[in-house]
């Protein structure tokens, strides 16, 4: 693989902590992240898969410059629009806004008069602009969620479990609904995740991270376009996985 990037095209999203430690008021240390280093190219779709406890939030949290207190140092992609776009495991709406309130608000300067109802088709949303937060559901306020991210055309995107706590039919149908609107226009991604499955169904490749202090354990390429995941080809990706990273789940 060429690592180079072509002249003009966007940098990668680059990341090197050498260390996080937490220190509590009483004098004990957590030490969470250890030499983390990747990369994410532009355009690709990254899940970031560890076991619970091991470092993932704190990283994205690092990444979104709400943590300042670590050493080494990281890069976001650079080029196009710069900007950041972050979906939470609570979908975070306005409660006395409505769904197309809550996604305008967020719409930078450029794009406030921006025509949304493609973003709001993909996500079928389109018959529920009107609505406010209290009428939908939780999977509803999930797709709106998403479509605040996307709306703003971020040069990346970090999602912290965002699925989490969903039926798993509600969780499976918001997976296609990312992916058709990530597919549109492929923003680089960085996902966390401690599901295997879902790892395997959205991500172009999967950095595996180890306990605490995290650091990449390794990395799956999945090397299979997304339409050609069939269950059985998830079985079988599942296999090389397990292959690849015995004891991992
Ligand atoms: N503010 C904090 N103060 C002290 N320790 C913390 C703090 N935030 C996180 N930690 C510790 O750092 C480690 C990493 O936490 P983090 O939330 O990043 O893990 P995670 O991989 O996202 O976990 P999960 O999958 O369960 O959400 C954990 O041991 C956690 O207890």
């Amino acid at each position: 693989m060429n690592d180079m990037q072509p002249v003009g095209a966007a940098a990668p999203l680059r990341v090197d902590i050498a260390e996080k430690t937490f220190r509590s008021a009483q004098g004990v240390s957590v030490t969470a992240l250890r030499n983390l280093s990747f990369e994410v190219r532009q355009g690709e779709f990254v899940c970031l898969l560890g076991p619970s406890g091991c470092g993932k939030t704190t990283t994205l949290r690092i990444l979104l410059g709400l943590d300042r207190q670590f050493s080494g140092s990281f890069q976001l992609p650079e080029g196009g629009s710069n900007r950041i776009a972050a979906v939470f495991q609570e979908p975070t709406l306005l409660p006395w806004r409505t769904v197309e309130e809550n996604v305008r608000l967020a719409l930078p300067k450029d794009l406030r008069t921006k025509n949304l109802d493609a973003l709001f088709d993909t996500l079928g949303l389109a018959g529920m602009r009107s609505l406010y937060p209290a009428e939908l559901s939780l999977g509803l306020a999930r797709r709106a969620a998403l479509a605040r991210a996307f709306a703003i055309e971020p040069a990346v995107l970090f999602l912290d479990e965002p699925f989490v706590s969903l039926d798993g039919r509600t969780a499976g149908q918001l997976r296609r609904l990312l992916i058709d609107v990530w597919s549109a226009k492929p923003t680089t991604a960085l996902m966390v995740t401690h599901n295997l499955t879902e790892a395997l169904t959205l991500a172009d490749r999967i950095i595996v991270l180890a306990p605490r202090p995290s650091h990449v354990l390794g990395v799956f390429d999945i090397g299979l376009p997304r339409q050609h995941r069939s269950p059985e080809a998830t079985d079988d990706l599942l296999r090389s996985f397990h292959q690849k990273f015995p004891g991992v789940t």
